[in-house]
């Protein structure tokens, strides 16, 4: 069936009717970006016109080099006022925990998965397109555990997820375009880890280290430690 999108609210709203569940949510999804795209068309900071990138999942500016996303105009060098959805997951195989840093990380300094949430995306779908991204596992088990602001370098809702892969479906396979590496880490060793968690004393010696205490991310696996069966139990 072919629909107008560019339609008004009702000929969408008929339109959605017509459709099963999975065509409905694309076509919104589409309408959402469509609007979006539609209503970015210049750079707030040069005025200047901005260009949609080939898979139209955000719009740059040739002139200030601003990217602009649809999740939420961030960039370093515009302050975002509006908040970017970014979900955090600790994969567990029931003994040990998924960590993985970035090159960008303070050396030494290993943390949970995370990834901004795509438009039309439901939060799970989120947490499983982006570890399947960025190590190559298919996920069993997921349950949220919490939430927090975060601003740096700009707003995110940040959403803490605890997630458990299939018994034996354990290898990974890291994404080296998002992550510098990745690996399983027992039960003790995250506690040990844990509980000398001083990010000066563990750079100068080379262990591994993890994000401060106010950090969702410390939160998340602190209660891995604390109850490792947490992310099988029923949500
Ligand atoms: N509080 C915590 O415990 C904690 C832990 C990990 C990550 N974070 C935060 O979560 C966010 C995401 O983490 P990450 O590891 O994916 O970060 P990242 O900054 O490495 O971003 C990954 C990619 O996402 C793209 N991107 C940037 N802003 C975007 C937006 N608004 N929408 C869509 N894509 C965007 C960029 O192209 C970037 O290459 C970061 O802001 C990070 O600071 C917080």
């Amino acid at each position: 069936m072919e629909i107008e999108l560019k339609g008004s609210f009702t000929d969408l709203r008929k339109a959605l009717f017509q459709l099963n569940t999975k065509d409905a949510s694309l076509l919104t999804t589409a309408q959402a970006l469509l609007r979006w795209h539609d209503a970015h068309q210049f750079c707030s900071r040069s005025g200047q016109p901005t260009k949609k990138n080939v898979a139209g999942s955000k719009r740059v500016c040739p002139s200030s080099k601003i990217i602009y996303y649809p999740q939420a105009p961030t960039r370093i060098s515009i302050p975002s006022s509006q908040m970017a959805p970014v979900v955090i997951t600790l994969v567990s195989d029931g003994t040990r925990c998924l960590l993985a840093r970035q090159s960008s990380f303070p050396k030494g300094m290993y943390s949970a998965l995370a990834g901004f949430c795509d438009i039309g995306e439901s939060l799970e779908e989120a947490v499983r397109r982006e570890v399947a991204e960025e190590v190559g596992l298919e996920l069993e088990r997921l349950k949220y555990s919490a939430s927090q602001h975060w601003s740096f370098p700009n707003s995110s809702l940040m959403i803490a997820c605890h997630a458990s892969v299939k018994p034996g479906q354990t290898e990974i396979q890291v994404n080296l375009k998002e992550l510098e590496a990745a690996g399983w880490f027992s039960h003790d060793e995250v506690a040990t880890a844990l509980r000398r968690n001083n990010p000066y004393t563990q750079q100068q010696n080379g262990t591994f280290w993890l994000p401060p205490k106010l950090a969702i991310a410390h939160q998340l696996i602190k209660e891995w430690v604390e109850k490792p069966s947490c992310s099988t139990l029923p949500a």
